[in-house]
């Protein structure tokens, strides 16, 4: 988008000189309080609005220069309750835009198909009318038709805004894997910032009027944002927030003072100056903390076990993930565990503090080296 201004016919400035190069291949999200001009960003690059000024280019075309019906083809959208045919089965509202491309019924069908199957629908619910679905379950139903024709580009128009958190959640996820594994541009308008942190390979923060305040990827915006207004925008725990983009594979783990429920006398002996030894199952699954002091061989009494809060996955999970686990364990230590749950170490509060600070000097340095 280069400088694109919308001027509506009473005069309002909805955007105003815009420009903004939308990666290919990613998610961008367009956030801001409400009425600064997301939707009709949006819908400029869609022409269902026409801008007043600039010009907006896809693969370095002006979008004027193609038949409007041929650029929307190539671009699915999505929106807040899913605008789904009340009239028409959840099969049938998939398959409409390959119908109106003149697939034949069967092959339509078939890709409905396989597309309900890809948001996470069951096949069950293809016969259905859009009233006999949940709003989660018709989000998604408005994200399969949305995908039908196969189009590069998606522009979605705070598509999970009207369900719950839990249901949100889940289709956010659903979202990035879908993006992972199709590969689409997606430009994706939000008035929450959390849900733009989550999603955004790049998020542009737009403030009333229609101008952009901020485009950068949600761990820069975290870490520096441009103005007192991003700041605001993003709230409170900014530091915490942003360990969720910092990995915890870097921590260093402790194997100590892991020992299973079954260990022997001289191996607990040997544990004894450690001030909390975390006991496992037969299998290594975690069962809780001990003092060395309290356990003894071959009786354990799991009752007493102090619990060991939330674990984390190392390499999976973020340092915001490990330091949670940790200030969640009354011993101060977080428990690390394969993807199967089997304990593979643990670390202290402090270990992770150190492994924040390294990786914010990791930033520090990186974001140097880009600016010089
Ligand atoms: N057809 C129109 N005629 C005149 N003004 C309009 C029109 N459509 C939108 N506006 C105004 O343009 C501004 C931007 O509206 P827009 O819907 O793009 O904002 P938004 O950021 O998507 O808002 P929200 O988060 O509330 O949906 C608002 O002041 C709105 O009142």
């Amino acid at each position: 988008m280069d400088s694109v201004t919308k001027r509506y016919p009473d005069g309002t400035v909805a955007v105003d000189r815009l420009s903004l190069e939308i990666p290919d291949r990613a998610i961008t999200v367009l956030v801001g309080p409400s009425g600064c001009g997301k939707t009709t960003t949006l819908r400029m690059i869609n022409r269902m609005v026409e801008p007043s000024e600039g010009s907006i280019l896809l693969d370095g075309q002006d979008i004027r220069r193609q038949p409007v019906n041929t650029l929307r083809r190539s671009m699915g959208y999505v929106i807040q309750n899913a605008g789904l045919f009340q009239h028409r089965t959840i099969l049938d509202n998939v398959a409409t835009v390959p119908r109106l491309l003149g697939w034949s019924k069967q092959k339509a069908r078939a890709r409905a198909a396989e597309l309900m199957e890809r948001v996470g629908l069951d096949p069950a619910l293809a016969k259905r009318y859009p009233y006999q679905l949940s709003g989660g379950q018709q989000q998604r139903v408005g994200v399969a038709r949305a995908l039908a024709a196969d189009p590069p580009v998606l522009l979605m128009d705070e598509p999970f805004s009207a369900v719950d958190p839990i249901v949100r959640k889940g289709l956010q996820d659903e979202l990035l894997r879908i993006q992972q594994e199709l590969g689409k541009t997606i430009v994706f308008v939000t008035h929450d910032i959390d849900e733009a942190i989550k999603l955004g390979t790049k998020v542009a923060v737009l403030r009333t009027g229609g101008r952009l305040a901020q485009f950068a990827p949600p761990a820069e915006l975290l870490s520096a944002p441009a103005d007192s207004f991003v700041e605001d925008f993003l709230g409170a725990d900014r530091g915490i927030r942003r360990l969720s983009f910092f990995p915890s594979a870097g921590l260093r783990l402790e194997t100590g003072p892991v020992v299973p429920i079954d260990a022997d006398a001289e191996r607990l002996a040997s544990r004894a100056t450690a001030d909390w030894l975390l006991v496992t199952d037969a299998d290594g699954r975690p069962l809780g903390w001990s003092e060395p002091e309290r356990l003894t061989a071959g009786s354990v009494d799991r009752d007493r076990l102090l619990p060991y809060g939330r674990p984390f996955v190392p390499g999976t999970d973020s340092l915001r993930a490990a330091l949670d686990g940790a200030v969640l364990s009354p011993t101060g230590w977080a428990v690390a565990v394969d993807g199967e749950g089997h304990a593979v170490g643990v670390v202290s509060q402090q270990a992770i503090g150190e492994a924040i600070r390294a990786a914010h000097d990791r930033a520090a340095e990186r974001a140097e080296v880009n600016a010089g």
